[in-house]
């Protein structure tokens, strides 16, 4: 029978991992589903994510815990101009569209039209589709066109991206002028399955060795940023948030 102290520690699993974590189980993730994030998530994202998880890569969706933490933070930014990087069905983009002011606009790049198309009606039933702007193409050019603009420097208030990850310094590069000082970027996948920290010769899955090491060296680059500030959460895949201060 364990003391008292050894039951306290391993209640907050403070024996077993060498440090204090909250989701040491599945069971504790869905407890957080079920109590703080479905009973409140808007019926056309519930839609949109029971749509999704019939598609074959329904592994790319954006889960419903870090949609609602989008929701707030694009709320507690006062963003109304927005980009989103990596559109998928639509749940992110979603979640943001309906925390922008009616007034707010969010422009989403993605490679694929279709997959935007699969949640284009439950977006348009939500009533947030006239603040999306969707372009259909390779989000790098675009950027690189944006920038020609100086009136697009400095312009946006919130920036989501998750797309390709070998990809995310370039878009760092760009997407710092987009946004303003004191806007905020959030990076999607910066723990990338937990394999950030695995043993260089740990066996991974095949769609997560090869981008392993650009989300190594995105995280690092990060943070020695000294034009941002950054804080990475383990919510869904890891997320880092970069605050621009310069
Ligand atoms: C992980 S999914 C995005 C998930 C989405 N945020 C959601 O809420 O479900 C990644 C998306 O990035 C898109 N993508 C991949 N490479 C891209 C690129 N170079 N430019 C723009 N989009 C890209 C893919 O087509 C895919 O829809």
């Amino acid at each position: 029978m364990a003391n008292e102290e050894e039951q306290k520690n391993h209640l907050f699993g403070i024996k077993d991992l060498g440090h204090k974590t909250l989701l040491q189980s599945d069971a504790l993730y869905q407890y957080i589903l079920e109590t703080s994030v479905y009973p409140r998530e808007h019926e056309c994202l519930k839609e949109i994510r029971k749509m999704t998880a019939k598609h074959p890569l329904n592994i790319m969706a954006t889960p419903a815990d870090e949609g609602q933490l989008l929701s707030m933070l694009v709320k507690l930014t006062n963003s109304k101009n927005a980009l989103e990087i990596g559109v998928f069905t639509g749940y992110s983009l979603l979640s943001t569209a309906l925390a922008l002011p009616p007034d707010g606009k969010i422009l989403a790049l993605d490679v694929n039209r279709e997959y935007y198309e699969l949640g284009l009606p439950i977006i348009q039933k939500a009533g947030v589709a006239h603040k999306i702007d969707f372009r259909e193409g390779p989000a790098l050019p675009f950027l690189d066109e944006m920038l020609k603009d100086e009136n697009k420097k400095g312009s946006l208030d919130f920036v989501f991206v998750d797309a390709d990850k070998d990809n995310y310094l370039n878009y760092h590069k760009r997407v710092l002028e987009l946004v303003k000082i004191g806007g905020l970027i959030g990076y999607d996948n910066t723990l990338w399955a937990g394999s950030v920290a695995a043993p260089p010769d740990a066996p991974l899955m095949d769609y997560i060795k090869p981008l392993r090491g650009h989300v190594m060296e995105l995280n690092k680059y990060l943070a020695q940023d000294s034009r941002i500030e950054i804080c990475q959460l383990p919510v869904g895949d890891g997320i880092t948030l970069c605050r621009r201060i310069i």
